[in-house]
């Protein structure tokens, strides 16, 4: 390791302040914050207040980004070993472990403060319960010893949606649980999809995902029958909780439908990596939409045009 040594001695400013940006692993935290916000603008009825609004994605942006960095630092051996995740800040030799636990740890209680102070502290409790969850259960427990590591650790990518719900009500009610549902059921799909791509990868360093152990049919298969149990699952926000309308049905069951063919045609032809690759894509552009489609159905203005409309045909 010695380019580590010496990459480390030859970092200007902005070059540190970047290693430290990347520890957080920044690419995935915005769609975890969209699910946040769905979550706040259904809880509030389509009237957010936009300081809570920033204070709970920043704190979510926090607590994502001290998951991230100590799962960085617990997998830099697997991570040094894997062509994707080689120059990662840590097995590049960039950051020191010690360094990135002392960011880390910083990053978790500027999480729990803004959180507490500005929201509730329901919302700064599930969110480091969700720091707790994917560094202890899901990167220390589950990761490098069962096909169903992404399954269950999956709930640590759902928790955001409950520190949305908490931050704006206090509480968490059933639609809430209904949000959570809807990321948990999602994940398999979302990242077995990746998998299939990148399972050599992970094969190499031991990891047991689905696609290394049980192979691209079992694979496609389990994202089939996922995918079809987070179809209705979107559709419960509508019947039987109410909590959101007509604009958002629409929504999910068009984009569902879209999820489901692709997810049919990559069942039909498993080892298919351009199937693969175009279910992933998907799968986060489905999520996007998604959660755009709650927070419109959500706002007052979409409820008086339904509203307007439906009487209009009634008549
Ligand atoms: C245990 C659950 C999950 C696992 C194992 C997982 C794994 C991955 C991996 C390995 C990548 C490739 C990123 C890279 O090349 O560095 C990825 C991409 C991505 N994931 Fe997930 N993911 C999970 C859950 C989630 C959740 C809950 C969200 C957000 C709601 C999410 C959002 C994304 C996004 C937006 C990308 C694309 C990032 C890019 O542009 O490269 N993931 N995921
Ligand atoms: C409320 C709160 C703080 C929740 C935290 C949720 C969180 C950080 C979820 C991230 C899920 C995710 C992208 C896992 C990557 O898996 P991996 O680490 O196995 O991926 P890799 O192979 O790229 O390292």
């Amino acid at each position: 390791m010695i380019e580590t040594s010496v990459s480390r001695h030859h970092q200007n400013f902005f070059q540190v302040i970047q290693s430290y940006y990347q520890l957080t692993k920044p690419r995935i935290i915005p769609l975890l914050l969209i699910t946040t916000a769905a979550s706040m603008w259904i809880a509030s009825q389509g009237k957010v207040d936009p300081v809570l609004l920033v204070a709970t994605l920043s704190g979510g942006t926090f607590a994502a980004g001290a998951a991230q960095t100590i799962n960085c630092i617990y997998d830099r051996d697997i991570d040094y070993d894997m062509e994707r995740t080689r120059h990662r800040p840590l097995p590049s030799g960039r950051v020191q472990p010690r360094d990135a636990l002392i960011f880390a740890i910083a990053l978790a209680v500027i999480s729990f403060t803004l959180l507490a102070v500005f929201a509730n502290l329901l919302s700064a409790l599930l969110a480091m319960s969700g720091i707790v969850f994917y560094v202890g259960i899901y990167t220390h427990l589950l990761k490098r010893h069962t096909t169903q590591n992404i399954v269950i650790g999956g709930a640590a990518g759902a928790i955001p949606a409950l520190v949305g719900w908490a931050a704006a009500t206090g509480s968490l009610g059933l639609p809430a649980w209904v949000i959570f549902a809807i990321v948990f059921l999602w994940t398999p799909p979302h990242f077995w999809a990746l998998a299939l791509m990148i399972r050599d990868d992970y094969a190499k360093v031991g990891v047991p995902m689905l696609p290394v152990i049980a192979g691209d049919t079992a694979t496609t298969r389990q994202i089939w029958l996922y995918t079809l149990i987070l179809i209705p699952t979107t559709l419960l926000l509508v019947y039987p909780l109410h909590v959101s309308g007509i604009v958002y049905a629409g929504i999910a069951l068009v984009l569902g439908s879209i999820f489901i063919k692709k997810a049919w045609a990559l069942l039909h032809d498993s080892s298919n990596q351009q199937q693969a690759r175009s279910l992933f894509l998907y799968s986060i552009l489905y999520m996007m939409l998604l959660c755009a489609g709650m927070v419109i159905d959500s706002l007052p203005i979409t409820h008086q045009v339904t509203t307007t409309v439906m009487a209009f045909s009634g008549q």
